[in-house]
């Protein structure tokens, strides 16, 4: 039988990586003559990747992005944030524990997120927390990303997870809406990266500290889900 299984978001989920990625935006906002941004405006830049951070970026400077200024600005970002792993990023309070019990209650973890994989794989790599996951997948991994629900339904698929129990665990909406489009209860953390509170996406749950989340919990999604 197939076991059941945990998807973590990364960025703002898993781990709060969002010193790093400001730092590595406003090095390729710098590069294409443009002003550094401040926290509060990267997290309405974050959420569908690199590419489109620095195009969103782009747009609320009103500055116009051509396809050949995109990829270089994008490749100054990829080189300066994959020099600097893992940089100040760490795991959210919590999360290694709620990983733990998890694991020891029969779940796969895995990961699903819209950084590119080998940028994944690298981070969660030097957090020393690669062994824990079935597999890691991003943007590049099967050719469609997060809200495309294909990205979570093949990343669980590439697990050995079962889909009729599997929980989503995120911090935004393309999150929430993947979830809900592939038929997955989904856990929004409320200390993410989104300009406008979780709730308003309407998750199944809503957690402001891994400490609350429990298997039971995770039963109790999983079951009103099957009903
Ligand atoms: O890098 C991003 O823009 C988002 O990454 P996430 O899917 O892990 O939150
Ligand atoms: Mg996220």
């Amino acid at each position: 039988m197939k076991k059941p299984i945990i998807v973590f978001d990364l960025d703002g989920t898993l781990v709060d990586t969002a010193p790093d990625l400001l730092e590595s935006l406003n090095e390729s906002l710098v590069a294409g003559g443009l002003s550094r941004v401040d926290d509060a405006a990267f997290r309405r830049f974050v959420g569908h990747g690199g590419k489109v951070m620095i195009e969103r970026a782009y747009n609320a400077q009103k500055r116009i992005l051509d396809a050949i200024e995109h990829d270089r600005l994008l490749s100054v970002f990829l080189d300066h944030y994959s020099a600097n792993i893992p940089g100040k990023s760490q795991p959210y309070p919590g999360v290694i524990a709620a990983m733990d019990r998890f694991t020891e209650a029969g779940y796969l973890l895995a990961v699903c997120t819209n950084k590119y994989e080998k940028l994944a794989i690298s981070l969660i790599a030097a957090l020393g927390l690669g062994p824990r996951f079935a597999a890691i997948t991003g943007p590049d991994t099967f050719g469609f990303r997060k809200p495309d629900p294909r990205h979570l339904t093949e990343t669980i698929a590439l697990a050995g997870g079962d889909p009729t129990r599997a929980v989503m665990i995120g911090d935004s909406q393309t999150d929430i809406d993947t979830a809900k489009a592939a038929g997955i209860p989904v856990v929004a953390v409320d200390f993410g990266y989104t300009d406008r509170h979780v709730r308003e996406f309407e998750p199944s749950a809503v957690i402001s500290h891994f400490d609350e989340l429990t298997v039971d919990l995770a039963e109790r999604l999983i079951a009103a889900a099957n009903r």
